[in-house]
């Protein structure tokens, strides 16, 4: 992807990109999981991957984020080779200057641990050691993601599945990561529900001027949320560019596809 036109799109003072994917391959046996992925992120960017059910979407997520590893390919974050990190570095990434939130918030949230230790718990990750002032935050960013001060003591179980996902996001966002990874933020919740989520979240992307990488086959949600789309198909980009204009002028015939099986709906 061309790394001049992607510059004009940055608020951010600087002229490096924040993630720097060059050929990326992971292969399942003889299938392909996602083969030959190219692309740059820039700071305070949004970046959405789409595609139907089985196009790769979940593998490079998890190549990316570190969950699994891949064959072939370079991942820099901030010039940094994510790749030949030690286990150690790795997960004091995935601390602090990571996020990831995943579909479904059981994956991402400590279920027998209060609403505000979920949130207090990553704090302390990355070395916050006062209890009050933690208490502080959390109490804070409960607030920011609409969920009523008194119920910081209670466990997530008893929150519903929205509520649930808010707090997900919470206990990601707190520590203010410089990359956050979405997997189908608002999937398997209920339409309004949805709607409500992804107002929050894009207040929160653009208040934070976070750099994110989200992961959907909801075109609704990388038109509200996303600045630049790729679209993958077999394990392959096969379009990418401005939201907008990859949706509204589709290029390549299974881009097309996509949008127009989502205009029939
Ligand atoms: N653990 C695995 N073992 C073998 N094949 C896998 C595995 N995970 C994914 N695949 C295969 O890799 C390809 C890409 O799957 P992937 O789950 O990344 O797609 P996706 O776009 O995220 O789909 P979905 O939206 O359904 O999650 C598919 O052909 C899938 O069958």
């Amino acid at each position: 992807m061309d790394g001049t036109q992607n510059a004009l799109l940055v608020p951010s003072t600087t002229d490096t990109p924040l993630l720097q994917v060059t050929g990326l391959t992971r292969l399942y046996g003889a299938r392909i999981g996602c083969a030959d992925v190219s692309f740059d992120l820039w700071p305070g960017e949004v970046l959405g991957i789409v595609g139907e059910s089985g196009s790769g979407k979940s593998t490079l997520l998890s190549c990316l984020a570190g969950h699994q590893r891949p064959d072939a390919g370079q991942i820099l974050f901030d010039g940094t080779d994510v790749l030949a990190l030690s286990e150690a570095d790795r997960r004091r990434l995935l601390r602090g200057d990571w996020a990831y939130v995943h579909q479904n918030p059981r994956d991402g949230l400590r279920m027998g641990v209060s609403a505000g230790g979920n949130v207090g718990e990553r704090l302390m990750g990355v070395g916050g050691r006062h209890y009050g002032r933690i208490r502080d935050t959390a109490t804070d960013w409960l607030g920011r993601v609409e969920i009523a001060a008194e119920r910081i003591d209670d466990r997530p179980s008893a929150f519903s599945g929205g509520m649930q996902q808010r707090l997900q996001i919470a206990r990601n966002l707190v520590t203010g990561p410089r990359l956050v990874f979405m997997d189908e933020p608002t999937g398997g919740l209920d339409v309004s529900v949805q709607a409500r989520l992804l107002d929050l979240l894009r207040g929160l992307v653009r208040e934070m001027g976070l750099s994110v990488i989200i992961v959907t086959h909801d075109l609704a949600v990388v038109r509200l949320l996303a600045d630049r789309l790729m679209v993958m198909k077999s394990g392959h980009v096969v379009e990418a560019g401005l939201t907008d204009q990859v949706l509204d002028d589709p290029q390549h015939a299974y881009t097309q596809l996509l949008v127009s099986s989502v205009l029939q709906v």
